[in-house]
């Protein structure tokens, strides 16, 4: 072995000195961020959606393909906590976000899997930057205040360059749904207001993570004005999810000794009619993410 292998060998196995707590903070973040997402991937039966036991009203991804992805996202989650913690405004945010999705189409060759996602949790990263820069106390307020302070009104004006072909827009224009914009430029209410209160509900009545977040899903198919079902369903699919996550909840959700037969008829319908409530998984992923570094899980 020469000495320059030697040499490079020993920096190897030479111990690190310990992360700074700011960096330690951000690959936290990044970690809680993707743990969330791989736990709305692997929730089985969510209705029309991807999962490991099925492709649901998908025909061009599976759960490897949000596997790849998910992979590829790793630093973006990181950066944009940190560029969040720094103050950044929101033109850096969206220069991140912008990298990301190119980095998601080169990882899925081209399918759109977490381009909600990717808006949602990365905002929230960089909220969660900002609250403990600041000196924030991270709690569920606390946190949505910080987004809407800092990037609220950017948020409102937020357009993208060559944008003007997305399926959030045309279905926007037609059937004036709000998506992914309109749900940011407010602070996330379905996540603060409708996904974390279930979410919260089901986990303080004794039942499990898993139950917590079928709740919190349905509750956000409840309320959600979701593009992805409005561009595949229209109208009518939009009013189909409405009603059927309603009458799930009204039945008393995962109360219901029967909800796993009512979770996966429901399923079934979405795949017979291609409805895929996209909108409503990224954001049970958010919920997710503001319950975890909400709940002290954070260094
Ligand atoms: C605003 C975005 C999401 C564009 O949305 P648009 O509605 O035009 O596109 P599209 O129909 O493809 O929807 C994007 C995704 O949003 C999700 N979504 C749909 N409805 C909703 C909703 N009501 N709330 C939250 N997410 C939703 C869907 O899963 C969908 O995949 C985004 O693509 C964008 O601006 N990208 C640039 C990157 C950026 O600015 N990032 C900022 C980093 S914080
Ligand atoms: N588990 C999941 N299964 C399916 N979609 C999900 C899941 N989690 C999140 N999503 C969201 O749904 C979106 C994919 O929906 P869809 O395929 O309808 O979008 P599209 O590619 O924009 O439209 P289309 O393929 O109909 O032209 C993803 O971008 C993602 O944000």
């Amino acid at each position: 072995m020469s000495l320059a292998a030697i040499a490079a060998r020993r920096a190897l196995l030479a111990p690190r000195p310990p992360a700074a707590p700011d960096q330690a903070l951000h690959g936290a973040v990044a970690r809680l961020a993707l743990r969330c997402l791989y736990a709305e991937l692997t929730l089985y039966p969510k209705p029309g959606l991807v999962s490991l036991v099925d492709n649901g009203s998908h025909g061009d991804m599976n759960a490897e393909t949000f596997m790849r992805s998910l992979f590829a996202l790793r630093h973006y989650f990181s950066r944009i906590c940190r560029a969040g913690a720094h103050g950044a405004l929101f033109g850096e945010l969206k220069r991140l976000g912008i990298e990301a999705e190119a980095r998601m189409l080169l990882a899925t060759r081209g399918i759109n899997t977490h381009r909600g996602a990717i808006f949602s949790l990365g905002l929230l990263c960089a909220a969660i930057g900002r609250a403990r820069a600041q000196g924030v106390a991270l709690t569920p307020a606390g946190l949505r205040a910080v987004l809407l302070l800092r990037w609220g009104e950017e948020l409102a004006a937020h357009t993208v360059p060559g944008a003007q072909q997305s399926n959030g827009l045309r279905v926007a224009d037609l059937h004036g749904a709000g998506g992914a914009r309109e749900e940011a430029a407010l602070g996330l209410p379905s996540v603060f207001e409708t996904g974390l209160p279930a979410l919260r509900a089901t986990l303080a009545a004794g039942r499990g993570l898993q139950q917590a977040r079928i709740d919190a899903l349905f509750a956000l198919m409840a309320r959600v004005s979701d593009t992805n079902v409005f561009h595949r369903g229209g109208a009518a699919g939009a009013a189909t999810v409405r009603e059927q996550a309603q009458a799930f909840l009204d039945a008393g959700g995962t109360g219901d000794p029967h909800w796993r037969e009512r979770a996966l008829a429901c399923h079934r319908l979405f795949v017979a009619r291609r409805i895929s409530p996209g909108g409503a998984a990224d954001l049970l992923a958010a919920t997710c993410l503001v319950h975890a570094a909400t709940s002290g899980t954070l260094p």
